[in-house]
């Protein structure tokens, strides 16, 4: 099976206000297709380390690889566009551009990635959205749909670039148990019939149980 996302022997630690050893030794794999969970007590270091898998932050020890390809100590300007191409983000709060359309906003990570025309991109955007079936929301003003419309709307957009891999924060922390299982079955979907992986934190042990995989942490560590 492919691997999708793999780190070794990943250590960070934070300076300041005193010496703290945050992530120790952490190793593991995430496979094409599967679709993983992380969770762990709060303070265990499960957003630390999705900060340094999704290549947010750089001030660690270790290698992250991504589609076989290793990435860390790459600079910036590469890890930007291997972030922006390889890595779909959902977030807790979804960071909508409220002034803009749904569509315009599931759009902009291509804009950013500059490969495709303007048609192109408004194309792919309104394949994720029928994906999604939230294709009537395409010219509603981001302000103007549900919270969870909205999440599904973040999801279109995490997943524009055709990603490897989405990770998630807490992506079902600010929604109803109705909405939170609809996230729920669209990542599940997009694992099954798209083959693609995601990594989700969070606190949610009925999500985490449907999962392929529970990765826990505990103390900096992952419990094997
Ligand atoms: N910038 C920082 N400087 C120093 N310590 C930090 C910093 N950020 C986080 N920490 C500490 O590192 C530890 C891990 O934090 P982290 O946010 O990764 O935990 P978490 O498992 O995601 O928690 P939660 O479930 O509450 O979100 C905590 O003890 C936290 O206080």
């Amino acid at each position: 099976m492919t691997t999708v996302l793999e780190a070794k022997h990943i250590n960070k630690y934070f300076k300041k206000p005193v010496m703290f050893h945050v992530l120790k030794d952490i190793n593991f794999q995430v496979k094409k297709g599967e679709f993983a969970s992380i969770m762990g007590k709060s303070g265990c270091g499960k957003s630390t380390l999705l900060y340094i898998l999704s290549t947010m932050d750089t001030d660690y020890e270790g290698e992250l690889y991504l589609d076989n390809k290793l990435i860390s100590g790459s600079d910036s300007e590469h890890l930007s566009y291997m972030r922006n191409k390889h890595i779909g983000f959902v977030f807790q709060f979804h960071y909508l551009l409220s002034e803009f359309t749904i569509l315009e906003n599931v759009m902009l990570p291509a804009k950013k990635l500059g490969e495709k025309s303007y048609q192109e991109i408004e194309h792919d955007a309104m394949d994720k959205l029928k994906m999604l079936n939230i294709e009537h929301l395409a010219k509603k003003q981001a302000s103007r749909v549900s919270g969870g419309e909205k999440q599904r709307v973040a999801i279109a957009r995490a997943l524009i670039n055709n990603p490897s891999i989405i990770m998630g924060d807490e992506p079902t922390g600010n929604l109803d148990s109705h909405n939170a299982e609809n996230v729920f079955n669209i990542f599940k979907r997009l694992s099954e019939e798209e083959d693609l992986s995601l990594l989700i934190v969070t606190h949610d042990e009925d999500f985490a149980n449907k999962t392929d995989r529970i990765i826990q942490m505990e103390d900096g560590k992952i419990l094997l």
